[in-house]
């Protein structure tokens, strides 16, 4: 058995742990990162590239569709092949020299292996080859060992072998029909790019599509996916599931008593943290649960203290998925400069502030998530929606305005879909969330995440001018809506 020490481990190089390892490297720490798998972690691999590659050529194809000019131009269908080739290109054959390189470049050792707590500021860590080496850290652990697809207890579900996005984003032979069970983020974006290859897709969501975000956001998805080809099941949940000998099909029984039979079932019900084999009980933690954080992203203990003391002496962070903060690649990274510059400055014998907004105080995470779901339309958010608002207890006002209406929309297309809300917090005059559904409104969310971070008032934003005739010109209306300040 080898044994090494280093001031930081950082156990799983997803983008998280990559960040988190760049931020301790720079504030002068010596760091090794643990990868089991692929460096670059799911993000790069079976998630956001790879789903993002697979939506955006159909989508690229309606579009000119829906532009008079343009649609003439369209006289082909959708090249499917050539899709997934570009997506094999985008997560690099699934091969991360790429990423290695960057490691290097930014002085971060790589261990290759599986890596398991052996005690506090211990690590093991077991090689392809069995070897193992012990990895002791003067300063910190952080584990940021991402999530995975949660296969919720349904009869038979784990027996048919059923797909996770992991089988959706790196499919080699699209299948003619395929069921997915969930309505969240995955299932809808999942079932627009699947729709848009022309297979038979089935939506089965027991309660409504994406219900985090505003309610007219799952309704327009809802109607595009239909549009699309799509069924959308709503309100009944499956039963039982099996897989057919004979056929090789799946079908899925609901409790409504009607069933749906498929190719392919794939289970997009949510994630969980990748924690149960991590040697958690080895320094009383349970395995196989989420390690929720403080700001500065230090675990939390069973009392809801930071684990093993705070201050100075806390040795142990987490970062990404795993912490159930936020489950998002941005915001993850967010966490992760956060507690990487934590780690180092509290190796420094720096005594932190973590008041709001504070540099170590991963403060967005409560109040301003932005997000932006790939769907036709496409749906993006940042902050509360009115009706988490109203739980918070603000006092809001709530305005929407079709987006349809902008002239910008006019010009990016013929048919033009979408809707803004912003939710305004009356008390402090200040913008709490903000929710864009349409064509391209991606682009247009940071704008929003500015003004929420900013916590910019709503006379200052009537300052904040947007050019004509662009999508952006949707907050004069909003403005508009709201009312124009007479003092
Ligand atoms: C289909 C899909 C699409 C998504 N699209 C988006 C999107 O468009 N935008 C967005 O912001 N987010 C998206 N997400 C969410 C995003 O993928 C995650 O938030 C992000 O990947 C989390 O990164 P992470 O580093 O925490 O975890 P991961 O990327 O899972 O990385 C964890 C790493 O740790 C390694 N590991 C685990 N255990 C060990 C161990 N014991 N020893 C050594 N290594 C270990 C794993 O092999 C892995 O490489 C999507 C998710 C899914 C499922
Ligand atoms: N574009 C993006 O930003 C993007 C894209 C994909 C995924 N993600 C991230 O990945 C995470 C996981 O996404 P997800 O879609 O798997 O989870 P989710 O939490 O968004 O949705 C889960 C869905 O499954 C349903 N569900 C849960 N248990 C069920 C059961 N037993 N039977 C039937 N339905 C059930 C829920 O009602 C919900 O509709 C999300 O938190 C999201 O942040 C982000």
């Amino acid at each position: 058995m080898t044994e090494i020490e280093y001031d930081v481990v950082v156990i799983g190089a997803g983008a998280i742990g990559e960040n988190v390892a760049d931020r301790a490297v720079q504030g002068g720490m010596r760091t090794v990162i643990i990868e089991s798998e692929l460096v670059g972690g799911e993000c790069s691999y079976w998630a956001c590239m790879p789903s993002k590659a697979l939506l955006r050529s159909a989508a690229l194809v309606r579009t000119a569709r829906d532009v008079d000019g343009a649609k003439q131009a369209v006289t082909g269908d959708l090249d499917v092949a050539a899709v997934l080739r570009r997506r094999d290109k985008v997560t690099r054959h699934w091969k991360d020299d790429g990423q290695v390189e960057w490691l290097n470049g930014a002085n971060i050792d790589l261990v290759r292996g599986h890596a398991r707590l052996a005690g506090p500021k211990r690590v093991e860590v077991t090689a392809p080859d069995g070897s193992v080496t012990t990895i002791t850290a003067a300063h910190a652990v952080a584990v940021c060992t991402g999530s995975a697809a949660l296969l919720p207890d349904i009869p038979g579900l784990a027996e048919a072998d059923p797909w996770t996005s992991r089988d959706a984003t790196s499919v080699q032979e699209v299948p003619s029909s395929l069921a997915i069970i969930g309505g969240g983020v995955v299932a809808v974006e999942m079932a627009t790019a699947y729709a848009g290859f022309g297979v038979e897709v089935t939506v089965i969501a027991r309660s409504g599509l994406l219900t985090k975000n505003e309610p007219f956001a799952g309704e327009l998805v809802q109607q595009s996916l239909e549009d699309l080809g799509a069924s959308v099941t709503i309100g009944a949940s499956p039963t039982r599931v099996r897989r057919d000998e004979g056929t090789g099909q799946v079908t899925i029984e609901l409790d409504d008593g009607t069933s749906v039979t498929a190719d392919e079932v794939l289970v997009a019900t949510g994630r969980v943290p990748v924690t149960i084999d991590l040697g958690l009980e080895t320094i009383g933690l349970t395995p196989g649960d989420w390690l929720p954080t403080d700001d500065s992203l230090r675990v939390l203990g069973a009392d809801g203290g930071v684990f093993d003391g705070a201050g100075e002496d806390a040795w142990l962070y987490a970062a990404g998925d795993v912490t159930h903060r936020a489950l998002l690649t941005h915001q993850g990274k967010y966490d992760a400069r956060i507690a990487g510059d934590a780690i180092a400055a509290r190796a420094n014998g720096r005594t932190l502030s973590l008041t709001p907004w504070s540099t170590h105080a991963a403060t967005a995470d409560h109040a301003a998530v932005p997000q932006v779901t790939f769907t036709d339309p496409e749906v993006a958010s940042v902050g509360l929606s009115a009706a988490e608002a109203e739980r918070a207890g603000i006092r809001t006002r709530v305005v929407d305005y079709d987006i349809s209406w902008v002239a910008g929309a006019t010009i990016a297309s013929d048919k033009y879909v979408g809707r803004a809300r912003m939710v305004v917090d009356e008390d402090r005059r200040v913008l709490v969330g903000a929710t864009f559904v349409g064509l391209d409104v991606g682009e247009l969310l940071h704008s929003a995440t500015i003004a929420v971070v900013g916590e910019v008032t709503i006379d200052r934003l009537w300052h904040a001018v947007p050019s004509y005739p662009t999508l952006s010109e949707v907050w004069l209306r909003l403005l508009e809506a709201y009312g124009r300040p007479t003092e």
